[in-house]
């Protein structure tokens, strides 16, 4: 928020500039993926509430999906205990898993529901087990070219999404309410799966035929080796960069489900920088949008 006196022609500019932004997403799902990373102070926080609860009020259907990984992270080193990452994929055992459905069921989640419910909303804080919203099966990485057959390719409770039962998500979004989503989905043997943030903001995306996409994270988009911002990435052209190294650790999930979600009818998604103040309103709002646009094939 800021004090600053605005001028009130500016003001009536910019409303009627976001006119055809309002029309085009009115009665849209917009999926948005807050990162842990980009949850980096009070005010972008209080500033990401904002811009949710005013997508709610001109009448998109914002779906948030949150994770948390630093949090996750720091509790961790609180008990004594390192994080080990493989691909993106935080090794999980049965005491980290305890970590991540305190840490991301618990506090992250109440607090981007509080957030949002201080700007006016009335957010709904669910983890992938309630309402049976996210079945999940082990992830089971593939090996490598040059990985040892010896080399341990399990991360323990690591899950992928199975299935989606988004009926809940639907009711509440069909009402007044806005769903906030917590990484978390539950296997067919009753046990709770760590998930990443990036895939279950994905696969909702997609069951829900969300419009967008909106991945928000702490880098401008998706970078080269020489930290320039690329845009408008095919899927061969995104290969390539995982192949020469350079998307890799977090972003190697971020533009997987990105482009996953395009290819099955998203219409695009967006990987943004959290740390821009209201980045979301920024990426609906303008013409060239900002960060990096994956899109989809124009539907025929
Ligand atoms: N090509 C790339 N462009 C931008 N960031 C990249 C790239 N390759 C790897 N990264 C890393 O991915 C990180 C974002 O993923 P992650 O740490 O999981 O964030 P989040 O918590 O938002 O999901 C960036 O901070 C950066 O370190
Ligand atoms: C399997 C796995 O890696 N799960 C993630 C879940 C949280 C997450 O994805 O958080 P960010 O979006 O902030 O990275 C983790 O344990 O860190």
């Amino acid at each position: 928020m800021t004090d600053t006196p605005t001028d009130p022609a500016l003001v009536a500019h910019v409303l009627t500039e976001a006119l055809p932004y309002i029309r085009r997403f009115q009665g849209k799902t917009i999926v948005v993926k807050f990162g842990g990373n980009a949850m980096v102070d009070d005010a972008l926080k209080h500033s990401f509430a904002r811009d949710i609860v005013l997508m709610k009020l001109v009448g998109f259907n914002p779906v948030v999906v949150h994770g948390g990984g630093p949090q996750i992270g720091k509790l961790l080193a609180r008990i004594g205990k390192e994080s080990r990452f493989i691909e993106g994929m935080r090794v999980t055992d049965d005491e980290t898993m305890d970590v991540v459905e305190m840490v991301l069921g618990g506090l992250v989640n109440k607090e981007i529901v509080q957030l949002i419910n201080g700007q006016g909303g009335r957010a709904v804080g669910l983890t992938g087990k309630d309402g049976g919203l996210i079945r999940a099966r082990k992830l089971v990485l593939p090996r490598r070219e040059g990985q040892s057959p010896d080399e341990d390719l399990d991360i323990g409770q690591v899950g992928e999404v199975a299935h989606v039962d988004a009926s809940v998500v639907d009711m509440l979004d069909s009402g007044e309410f806005i769903p906030v989503i917590a990484p978390i989905g539950v296997g067919d043997d009753g046990r709770s799966y760590n998930i990443n943030a990036d895939l279950v903001a994905g696969k909702l995306a997609e069951v829900l035929k969300a419009e967008k996409l909106i991945l928000l994270t702490n880098t401008p988009g998706l970078l080269d080796s020489e930290g320039r911002l690329l845009t408008g990435l095919d899927a061969s052209r995104v290969q390539d960069l995982i192949n020469d190294g350079t998307i890799h650790g977090g972003m190697l999930p971020k533009i997987r489900c990105a482009l996953e979600a395009v290819e099955r009818g998203v219409r695009s998604a967006h990987i943004i920088d959290g740390r821009v103040t209201h980045a979301v309103l920024l990426e609906l709002f303008t013409d060239s949008g900002v960060g990096t646009l994956i899109r989809g094939s124009e539907p025929s």
